[in-house]
């Protein structure tokens, strides 16, 4: 029978550790831990030892050369094989490193050779509350990324995804798990903990919520919860749920013209370049947001034009984005990157911009016609193909029309339209993979 395994991520200090130690304090069961420290010296796990009064000596395991979810892929899978060969255990718990990506650690235990002795239970991520709320709460966001708000972007190349911004990481944990705890509540107020409860809940809409101080559960409500899907897991990102649902309005409007109050204004603007419309006269008067949870202040909203960003607009909006805004994802269409499907992710203070992959619009005619075959809901505009910039923003006490506003005058004039793009100064990525970090100063 396979073992059941639970993979714990966390920011650096959130305290996985704490909460394993309680855990393993708190259950008879025989458990085994991995843990996964970036650097040298593998503190947790001495710790993890220590408190478990060594009851098989063996129980801790440490990879300590890196990240799991890199380069130690291959290393993961050997690790737990050779665990599970050698011991004998009736659980595994996998303490992944402050700063891994959940998703690459459960797919391991799902498609990998892991997936034959183990079974993935569920992928428990641990929030510290009250450095949650500092940095995606509290109006004025801190400067976690380490870059000067006036700084020159950052360029990264493909295999350097380590150095993303930790905010950037700590949504993805946050995005991509089963359960959500929400530890260091001591440390907050009521108002507080409700109020990152609340942002918590719309980032990641799939996940169950608990508030725990010093790590303090239910063994049950860690171990054997039966709670991970991977597919859902990987679909459940508020953001993208929003632009899901988003492009699912605009099609069924663009089907029936059937007005069911619930439609975005915004997503039939065309860009005006086949219109006198301008790139910037555009009517909010009717706008609706979409799925708010209308609580906190918290505000889901999704920003559709198939019109290119100026990159320097763009880049200096990114600059100086506003505080209440705590989440924006989605694709954009960056004039002089005609190719490259790019990638922005604004988590708290900084923004990454990565190729992510090529507008279809950019193939071999042969191609895009097979791309455009297989994808038969996939929009397309006569002129610019597949071109456009789709974003999902999450914001609190935020106004999302005045961010609107301030997108759309980062857009090309008509007369931009027709100017020479490449001429424009360009900061945005271009190889695959590459990307720039752009930090904000509010
Ligand atoms: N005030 C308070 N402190 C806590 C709580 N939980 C953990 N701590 C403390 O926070 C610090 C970090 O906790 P760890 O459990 O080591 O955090 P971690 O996530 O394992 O950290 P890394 O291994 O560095 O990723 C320790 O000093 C803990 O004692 C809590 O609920 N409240």
């Amino acid at each position: 029978m396979s073992v059941p395994v639970t993979v714990l991520c966390g920011e650096l200090g959130a305290g996985k550790t704490t909460l394993l130690s309680a855990l393993l304090e708190s259950t008879d069961r025989e458990i085994a831990v991995l843990v996964n420290d970036v650097g040298s010296v593998n503190v947790d796990a001495d710790l993890v030892e220590a408190r478990t009064d060594l009851r098989t000596g063996e129980e801790v395991v440490a990879l300590e050369n890196g990240c799991i979810c890199c380069s130690l892929g291959g290393e993961l899978s050997r690790s737990v094989i050779q665990l599970w060969k050698e011991h004998d255990f009736e659980y595994l718990v996998v303490e992944a490193s402050g700063v891994g990506e959940p998703e690459p650690i459960a797919r391991q235990f799902v498609r990998g050779p892991a997936g034959g002795p183990y079974d993935l239970d569920a992928v428990v991520t641990v929030v510290d509350a009250r450095r949650f709320h500092d940095r995606f709460a509290a109006t004025g966001a801190i400067d976690d990324a380490g870059v000067a708000a006036d700084d020159p972007p950052e360029r990264q190349g493909p295999d350097e995804t380590g150095s993303r911004p930790l905010g950037d990481l700590l949504l993805e944990q946050v995005e991509f798990c089963d359960l959500l705890v929400v530890n260091k509540c001591d440390l907050v107020s009521e108002t507080e903990r409700e109020r990152v409860v609340g942002i918590l809940e719309t980032l990641q809409p799939r996940a169950e919520i608990v508030t725990t101080e010093y790590g303090s559960l239910e063994p049950d409500a860690l171990l054997e919860s039966g709670r991970f899907d991977l597919e859902a897991a990987a679909e459940s990102a508020g953001w993208k749920r929003a632009i899901e649902a988003d492009a699912d309005d605009r099609e069924g409007s663009e089907r029936d013209h059937d007005d069911d109050g619930h439609d975005h204004e915004h997503d039939h603007w065309d860009g005006g370049h086949e219109s006198d419309d301008g790139a910037n006269e555009h009517d909010h008067s009717d706008h609706e947001h979409a799925h708010p949870p209308e609580r906190y202040g918290i505000e889901v909203d999704t920003y559709h034009r198939r019109r290119p960003f100026h990159p320097e607009r763009f880049e200096a909006l990114l600059a100086d984005l506003p505080a209440g805004l705590v989440r924006a994802k989605g694709l954009c269409w960056i004039a002089g990157r005609d190719r490259q499907a790019i990638t922005m992710s604004y988590a708290g203070s900084a923004t990454t911009l990565e190729v992510t992959g090529r507008w279809i619009a950019s193939l071999s005619e042969e191609r895009r016609e097979q791309y455009r075959r297989a994808q038969d809901d996939l929009s397309w505009d006569e002129e610019w193909g597949d071109r456009e910039t789709r974003l999902a923003l999450i914001g609190r006490d935020l106004s999302m029309d005045d961010l609107h506003a301030r997108l759309d005058d980062c857009l090309l004039t008509d007369a931009e339209m027709d100017a020479d793009w490449s001429t424009f100064e360009n900061a945005a990525p271009t190889g695959m993979g590459e990307s720039v970090t752009i930090s904000s100063d509010e």
